[in-house]
């Protein structure tokens, strides 16, 4: 039996936020202290496994499925829980599917899903708990208030992650502007990046499982991971060459303590066995171009493809970019005074 993919859990999560009329169900279910056996979905296996119980096709509303929710039984809703199709069901699922959980609602909502495939959801009436079992996975959903301290937790961790990740950029850009770039350094960024990018995952998550509630989380996560893919991006620009890239997907692989291994992390973003990681790199300079205003990226790509690196692009005249197809007189004085800053910014930098 196939386990489910994050996405397909994170859409019945979804199904399952505060706000969403299954939950409100659900929600009036616990509150009257009664139990539930819910079946998200019909199809010829769900129909083999159920006996007794009666047809009642009927729309869904939280109220009728706490309603229905007092008979003894299980109760199948339709594929995305938009009609009630059976209630006072009783599942008789196959015993050989292995099952850890203990009390019958609960064995039979695991196995009834490993045999169909179809989601199950469980109202524990003695623990007053809501379990959603899919294939073979279990998981007990959290109180809104856990998740939501869990959630800003992360989001303020992330918030100090990204501010340290942006040191570390600056930090770089300065040893760019002098040329003095180490794989080690390059490393480092990409460390910094991939844990932000982890803890926005977790985030993206509660988000997920937060239904209505997590809205507002959900702004102040995006206006944190703005710029990071683009910074990702460019990063892998400025120290790919033809015949070596750099991919910080590589880095997706990494377990929590290997990620925080320069040595390992450097080897996982490519730059090989061979590349100590006091090896000296030179960027391109599409990060330090992407900081121009006013200059798209078509002319950053044309400008790095004439002169080759950032230390000649420092070192051009207006006359020297007046030579790249496409550049006039305004366009050469914006990218040389943007030049000019960004050389001033790099040194004033370092001195701080
Ligand atoms: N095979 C089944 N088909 C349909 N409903 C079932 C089945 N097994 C249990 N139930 C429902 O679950 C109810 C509670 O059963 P039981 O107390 O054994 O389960 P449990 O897993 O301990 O649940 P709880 O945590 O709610 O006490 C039953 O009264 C019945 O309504």
């Amino acid at each position: 039996m196939e386990t489910p993919d994050p996405e397909t859990l994170h859409r019945y999560l979804a199904m399952l936020a505060p706000g969403t009329p299954l939950r409100d169900g659900i929600e009036r279910i616990l509150k009257g202290r009664t139990g539930a056996l819910i079946v998200l979905g019909h199809n010829r296996a769900v129909d083999q496994v159920s006996t007794g119980g009666f047809s009642i096709d009927v729309s869904f509303t939280p109220t009728k499925l706490r309603e229905l929710a007092k008979m003894d039984g299980a109760i199948v809703l339709s594929g995305e829980a938009e009609r009630i199709v059976t209630a006072g069901v009783h599942l008789m699922p196959d015993a050989s599917y292995p099952t850890e959980e203990t009390g019958t609602r609960h064995r039979t909502a695991d196995r009834v899903s490993q045999q169909t495939g179809k989601p199950v959801i469980t109202v524990s009436a003695a623990m007053s708990t809501i379990t959603l079992f899919l294939r073979g996975t279990t998981r007990v959903l959290e109180r809104s208030e856990v998740l939501l301290a869990r959630a800003n937790l992360a989001l303020q961790t992330m918030e100090r992650y990204r501010a340290r990740l942006f040191e570390q950029t600056n930090k770089l850009s300065s040893l760019e502007v002098q040329d003095q770039v180490t794989v080690k350094d390059v490393t480092f960024v990409a460390q910094r990046l991939e844990m932000v990018r982890r803890l926005d995952a977790e985030t993206a998550a509660y988000v997920i499982e937060l239904g209505t509630l997590g809205r507002l989380l959900e702004m102040q996560r995006q206006e944190l991971t703005g710029r990071l893919d683009e910074l990702g991006d460019l990063l892998e620009l400025d120290y790919s060459d033809p015949e070596h890239r750099i991919h910080l997907d590589g880095l997706t692989e990494l377990s929590a303590a290997d990620l925080l291994e320069p040595v390992q992390a450097a080897r996982a973003l490519g730059f090989g066995g061979n590349d100590h990681l006091d090896t000296r790199v030179s960027t391109h300079g599409y990060r330090q171009l992407a900081q121009i205003n006013r200059l798209p990226t078509s002319f950053a790509s044309r400008l790095i493809d004439h002169f080759g690196s950032l230390q000649e692009l420092f070192a051009a005249t207006i006359n020297d970019l007046l030579a790249v197809e496409g550049i006039g007189e305004q366009r050469a004085r914006v990218i040389r005074d943007g030049l000019v800053r960004l050389a001033e910014s790099a040194y004033a930098d370092q001195m701080d």
